[in-house]
């Protein structure tokens, strides 16, 4: 019986396998079919796709000059902007030097580009800046490296270490007021917050202090930012050479410093712990894979953490000082959310002591101010991705190869999401905006390393100038130029009158 049974299930196998296999083939050639159409139909129907409007001017050429020019003047630029929005609407192609560009000038297309990016696009910088920044700055990579180099960045600028640089950020600005604002009536406010965020970043890197060989430093760094918007000719006499041999003179100048400092912790003279300098660490901590940076990884992101983090909020800085000048009244508020801070410092015995971070987290006024002042004047308004594959995105077709520039210029004076968005107007930011509206850090992988920095470092400045000075603008009517960072003709040169607490 058991015999029979297994014969006949045997049998019912075999036949039911037999019979089965034209079945599957079947469906197998089916689906195939099915999911060959799609995707061809996908791939047709993509290819058949208009590529977005707009305009590609002249060949290679393209629309470069008419934007380099229009990039002077700081509304100069967004305008530019805007008058292709008006005509082609929010998405719309161009050229510059010679590459497709597409321009999102909302906050949809922003966060499509920043969430994209390394699946459908990746960083990119037209080879004169990339030469510029240097082959291992974390700003030039893309995927897996850059996100290694990222986190190992991050863990010098992430909440917790920032909050471990208040003290000394805060005895830098101490110095800075005694060394370069008293006993003056006039001075030019973008000179001294030059000074004071550059001896913030060389102070916290390599624990360069004021004098003739950060000056010299300094010197070298001018010409190099000069070299981000000028023509790429290399030859003698033209700005873009001379930036590429500011970049050589301050790489051999940290080399120096990097072999000096090496000596020094091998001599035991430098220790490890809290107030080593950032140089020091990189020399020190070993990264994920428990691996040492290379020389060449460390002078290329030392270079660039200090332009990247001097030019930005320096003229940042200066910008706050005008606006604040232009808004009475908005000098008034910040005045009474310091002398708060300084009476609750009082009244617990920290009169002569360092802020605290609670006290940091009071200024919620004065970061509005800030907020305001990046909303109006970001000093980076925008920059490139590059797409890696063919991409469908609002019914349009946008080929592998073309640049993508996200822009928060043009959002940040979008009424749709800033209210009067001409209005120096501090208490908009009592709410939060419109995801992706507000951009002056950037987004996506490639967000602002120095977002958390900037705070202390402003709030800072800040809380010491106010308690020390009213000001008034020298040339109230002056324009803002951007060259490439935002700032005003005379520099914003201001009248100064001392104040007592
Ligand atoms: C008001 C001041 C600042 C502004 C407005 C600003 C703005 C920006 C923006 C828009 C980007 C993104 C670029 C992109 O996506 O392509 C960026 C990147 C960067 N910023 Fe800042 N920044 C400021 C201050 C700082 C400071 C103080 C530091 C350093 C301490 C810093 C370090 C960097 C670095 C290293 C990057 C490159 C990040 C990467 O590519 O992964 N920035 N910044």
């Amino acid at each position: 019986m058991a015999g029979m049974w297994n014969e006949l299930s045997r049998t019912f196998s075999e036949v039911s396998y037999y019979d089965a296999t034209p079945i599957i083939i079947l469906a197998a050639t089916v689906l195939w079919l099915l999911l060959w159409s799609s995707v061809s139909r996908n791939y047709h129907t993509r290819d058949r796709l208009p590529v977005p409007p707009g305009s590609f001017g002249f060949p290679f050429i393209g629309q470069t000059v008419g934007f380099i020019l229009s990039s002077r003047t700081s509304a100069g630029n967004r305008q530019w902007l805007e008058q292709q929005r008006d005509k082609y609407g929010p998405l719309f192609k161009w050229r510059f030097i010679g590459y497709p560009m597409l321009t999102m000038v909302q906050a949809e297309g922003n966060k499509w580009v920043f969430q994209n990016e390394g699946t459908s696009n990746h960083i990119f910088w037209p080879f004169q800046l990339a030469s510029l920044f240097g082959p291992d700055s974390a700003i030039v990579k893309s995927g897996e490296q850059h996100k290694l180099s990222r986190r190992y960045l991050n863990a010098f600028f992430d909440h917790a270490a920032v909050s471990r640089y208040l003290n000394s950020v805060e005895r830098n600005a101490v110095r800075h007021f005694a060394d370069h604002w008293q006993e003056k009536d006039e001075l030019l406010a973008l000179d001294m917050t030059h000074l004071y965020t550059f001896s913030t970043i060389c102070n916290l890197l390599i624990s360069l202090q004021d004098g003739p060989q950060m000056d010299e430093l300094l010197e070298y760094f001018d010409r190099w930012a000069k070299g981000l918007q000028c023509f790429p000719i290399n030859l003698p006499g033209f700005t873009y050479y001379k930036a590429l041999k500011a970049r050589k003179w301050i790489l051999e100048m940290l080399g120096g410093l990097l072999e000096q400092r090496r000596r020094e912790i091998a001599d035991g003279r430098v220790s490890a712990g809290e107030n080593m300098d950032i140089l020091s660490s990189l020399l020190t901590v070993p990264d994920e894979k428990g691996n040492l940076p290379s020389d060449s990884y460390i002078k290329d992101n030392l270079l660039l953490i200090l332009i990247a983090g001097f030019d930005t909020s320096s003229t940042t800085l200066a910008l706050i000082i005008y606006f604040i000048a232009k808004n009475p009244h908005v000098y008034e508020q910040l005045v009474q959310e310091h002398k708060l801070i300084l009476k609750k410092k009082r009244d617990t015995g920290r009169e002569d002591q360092l802020l605290t971070k609670e006290d940091i987290s009071a200024m919620k006024y004065t970061w509005r101010v800030v907020q305001e002042t990046l909303r109006m004047q970001p000093a980076t308004v925008g920059s490139f991705r590059k797409t890696t594959m063919d991409l469908e995105y609002k019914g349009y077709r946008i080929p592998k190869g073309w640049l993508l520039n996200w822009n928060s210029h043009c959002s940040h004076y979008n009424p749709q999401y800033f209210k009067d968005p001409f209005t120096f107007d501090p208490s908009r930011w009592e709410k939060p905006p419109v995801p992706f509206s507000y951009l002056p850090f950037g987004g996506g992988s490639h967000i602002c390393l120095g977002n958390e920095f900037v705070k202390i470092e402003m709030l800072v400045f800040i809380h010491h100038l106010v308690r020390r000075y009213r000001w008034s603008l020298i040339h109230p009517t002056e324009e803002i130029v951007r060259d490439p960072f935002p700032r005003t003709r005379s520099r914003t040169s201001i009248r100064l009158t001392k104040v007592t607490n």
